[in-house]
């Protein structure tokens, strides 16, 4: 059962999120996106908001249910560590390079990256909030986000950022970064980053800028919110896939844990070994865009507190607006 304190701040988080889609609607969703990274005041209470949740909610929840809601934090780390330093990046090489000789591609590139045994990896942490990852020694993190709430991260919108072909690494200027160089990371991770965003243009966005700043090999990691079975959303999901391969990335690992999809991205040694996946598929099986189950509903306009306090609303309707996916119910 979740605290007043739980339900108070997911409730911040959750019309946050809601109070920009509909401005979305409204003004579209360039101009919103604007007028929301200007409403500083706003943007404390929500970083502030989603730190005291993710670290003192959430991460007790989910050491007590050990099997079930396995920390997100936790299960990048445990994928990477296995991907890197336990020879999936091997056997994933040499799968894709099978596919090359069975589509006559020449692989130009030079993938043979060795062993990565004590090797610190570069992660880029996008939505960091309060960076999470800073805990475990083998990331080098770059924690960024449009609102830090806490002061190792650096404010950044991801949306509006350069990247530039650049071999060196760019200092930030103070604690903000506005430039990143290309292929310059091993691991990108979303988590819980894309559901913010109140169009699937944005989202794809996203996914373009993280496939530029991966190196070939890397990973983008994914974790979004899905309190409800695993069918349930399964065509968003997959249609996530199927996007995501005509841009380059292969997907290696899906899991749905009981509150979040956790899905791994490798960005392929070639465009056409990854969107082979794709093309392979019935095209009118997916979206064509990177769709959230929000983007479906009409429910935006109904006040979540309304929903939780009068138990006269439709039960149909209180299901659907408190599993509006905008957070997991840890
Ligand atoms: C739901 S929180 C997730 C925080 C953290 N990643 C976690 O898993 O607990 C989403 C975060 O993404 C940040 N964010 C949203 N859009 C962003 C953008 N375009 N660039 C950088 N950060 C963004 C928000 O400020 C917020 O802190």
């Amino acid at each position: 059962m979740a605290s007043a304190e739980h339900l108070e701040l997911s409730n911040i988080i959750k019309n946050t999120h809601q109070s920009l889609r509909n401005n979305a609607k409204v003004l579209g969703a360039d101009d919103a996106w604007q007028k929301h990274c200007a409403d500083k005041d706003m943007l404390k209470e929500y970083s502030e908001a989603m730190r005291e949740l993710a670290t003192k909610h959430w991460e007790e929840n989910c050491s007590k249910i050990q099997s079930a809601a396995k920390s997100r934090i936790h299960w990048v780390y445990d994928f990477c560590h296995y991907y890197f330093f336990k020879e999936e990046i091997v056997r994933q090489r040499l799968r894709e390079e099978d596919i090359a000789k069975k589509i006559n591609l020449s692989l130009d590139i030079d993938s043979g990256t060795g062993c990565f045994c004590n090797k610190i990896l570069k992660v880029l942490d996008v939505g960091s909030c309060y960076n999470p990852f800073k805990i475990f020694k083998c990331f080098d993190v770059v924690p960024i986000d449009i609102a830090p709430a806490s002061e190792d991260v650096f404010q950044c919108d991801f949306l509006n950022l350069k990247i530039v072909e650049c071999s060196d690494n760019i200092e930030p200027k103070g604690k903000q970064i506005c430039v990143l160089p290309q292929s310059a990371f091993d691991v990108i991770i979303f988590s819980l980053l894309l559901e913010y965003l109140p169009c699937p243009e944005q989202r794809q966005l996203c996914c373009i800028n993280a496939y530029k700043l991966l190196r070939y090999e890397g990973l983008l990691i994914i974790i979004t919110p899905d309190s409800k079975h695993v069918g349930a959303n399964a065509k968003i999901m997959k249609s996530w896939r199927y996007n995501l391969s005509l841009l380059g990335f292969s997907r290696i690992k899906y899991d749905k844990l009981p509150h979040i999809h956790c899905m791994v991205f490798r960005k392929s040694l070639s465009i056409e070994i990854a969107s082979r996946w794709a093309k392979l598929q019935n095209a009118e099986d997916f979206y064509h865009k990177m769709f959230i189950p929000q983007d479906f509903n009409d429910f935006d306009n109904i006040d979540i507190n309304d929903v939780q306090q009068h138990k006269d609303v439709d039960e149909d309707i209180q299901n659907k607006l408190l599993l509006l996916n905008e957070l997991p119910n840890f």
